[in-house]
Formats: structure tokens, sequence, C-alpha cells
């Protein structure tokens, strides 16, 4: 996977300059998402899901502007604020909301783009079913799923549509948690999986895990935030080192 994707081209380059109240956490973040795969990390609280819900739209941040390239999507100094659905970026949240009434494959295939190219579009829904284990659960409905299964499915329909969002790389793909309810095999398989497919497809990412080996697994750039504040951002080695220790400790022998 190329490693300055989207930085290669700066008209997919997100930055963002934000500051927001919500609870009791004052969020003042800034920063530049250069890298193909970036992660979140921080402690539970420390506004890593409304940093996601803001450059989704769903938080419309107190001051300061969010910029994908030449396109404000906001910027509260001038009163420009793109609404979520002319956004582009892609998200699954925590919670996987599916709709009840349609099956797996309609509900992955929910907000897919390139009607002008079908036949991508359709290898790019096989190539993302296959790769989350949905094949043989295509023709269920969300009822008969169980919780890890819902949330691959959730997942899956993100990528799907933010593969397929107009040209390569044009929408940002914004992942909460996507891998914690899963077993270790599973997210194994899907980590390494998904990372090459989304490279491939030249989809850039931001996620946010609380998993030290999801993140060095991804080998992504990690932005560590606490109380709301960007304290360390770089290369997963560098910015988790002290867990990394503290999880080698906890598996030596007693
Ligand atoms: N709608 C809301 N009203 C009031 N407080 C909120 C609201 N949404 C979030 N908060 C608070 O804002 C803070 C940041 O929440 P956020 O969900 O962004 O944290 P997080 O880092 O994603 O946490 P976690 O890792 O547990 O998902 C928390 O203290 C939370 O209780």
């Amino acid at each position: 996977m190329s490693d300055s994707l989207p930085g290669e081209s700066p008209e997919r380059v997100l930055t963002m300059s934000m500051e927001h109240r919500v609870g009791t956490v004052s969020l003042n973040i800034r920063f530049a998402l250069i890298k193909p795969w970036t992660v979140l990390f921080g402690p539970s609280g420390s506004g890593k899901t409304t940093l996601l819900r803001a450059i989704a739209g769903f938080v419309r941040p107190d001051a300061g502007s969010i910029v994908r390239g030449d396109r404000v999507l906001v910027d509260r100094a001038s009163g420009v604020f793109v609404p979520p659905y002319l956004r582009p970026v892609r998200s699954a949240g925590q919670t996987a909301r599916l709709f009840p009434n349609l099956t797996v494959r309609s509900n992955a295939i929910y907000g897919i783009g390139w009607r002008d190219k079908p036949d991508d579009a359709s290898k790019v829904v096989d190539e993302v079913i296959s790769l989350f284990g949905l094949g043989e659960l295509v023709n269920r409905k969300p009822h008969d799923l169980s919780g890890g299964e819902k949330q691959r499915v959730s997942v899956a329909r993100a990528a799907i549509s933010a593969i397929t969002y107009e040209g390569a790389g044009a929408a940002l793909l914004l992942l909460d948690e996507p891998f914690s309810g899963l077993d270790y095999a599973m997210r194994d398989g899907l980590v390494d999986g998904l990372r090459e497919c989304l490279g491939r497809w030249k989809t850039p990412v931001l996620s946010v895990t609380h998993d030290v080996g999801e993140a060095f697994q991804l080998g992504a750039e990690v932005i560590r935030i606490a109380e709301g504040e960007i304290v360390k951002q770089g290369p997963a080695a560098d910015v988790l080192a002290e867990e990394r220790r503290r999880l080698i400790g906890q598996l030596r022998e007693p």
C-alpha cells in the first residue's frame, strides 16, 4: 500500500481545526490527515467519537473549520456548514444501524455509488462481502444476526459506499471501533484484508480503537487524544511505545 495516499493528492487531505464543548470535555483539535489509515487512540470519554461526528457533519463545532482539499465542509467564521449527506465522507458508528426490513445484501449495498460503472461496483460488493465473511448470510434479515455479524454488515456497507463514491479516494471512511465486537481470529484476518482492500481502492480511513495490537497491525498513523486535545501524533511504534511495553510485560510467563 502506498505510504503517501492521500497526501500525494492534495485534494484528498483533510485538515481540521476545531473547538467544541461537549459534556464536560472541551475539544481543541488541530490535525491534517495525510496517511492512508489514521487511528484515533485515547481513553474513554476523551472526544474521539465527537471528532468523527464533527467530520461527518452530525456535530456542529463551536468554532473552527474542516476542509478536504479545496472543499470547505465547515467554517464557523463565514457560516459554511455542508450537511452530512453532501460531504465526501462515509461512516460506521459503534452501534450497527441496519434497516430491519432489508436483507444483509441490501443493507450492505445501501448507499452504493458508481451507477455509471456497474461492473466495477459489483466487483467491489463481491470483494467486500467475501472479506467480511457475509457470503452465507446475504439473504438473512438483521433480527437473525448476532451482534458481531450486524457490526460486520455495518462496516461493510460504509466501506462499499466509500469506495464507490465518485472517483478513486474521493470519500473519507470513518470507522468507530470497527472490529471491537469480533473474535480474535476474525479480527486478525479482517484488519489485514480491509487495509489491503481499501489501500488498493485508494480509500483513506480515520478509525477509532482502544486496541494497541490493531493500531500496530494496521501500520497506521496514530493520533493520541486525551481530554479533548491531541497529545501525540506519529507511527504506532512512537505513539504507543509505552502501551506496547506494558502489553509485552503482561504476556510474560509469571
Ligand atoms: N450528546 C452529549 N451530551 C452531553 N455529553 C456528551 C454527549 N455526547 C458525548 N458527551 C460527552 O462528551 C465526552 C466525549 O465523548 P465521546 O463519545 O466523544 O468520547 P470517546 O473518546 O469517543 O469515548 P469512548 O472511547 O468511550 O467511545 C464524554 O464525556 C461524553 O460523556
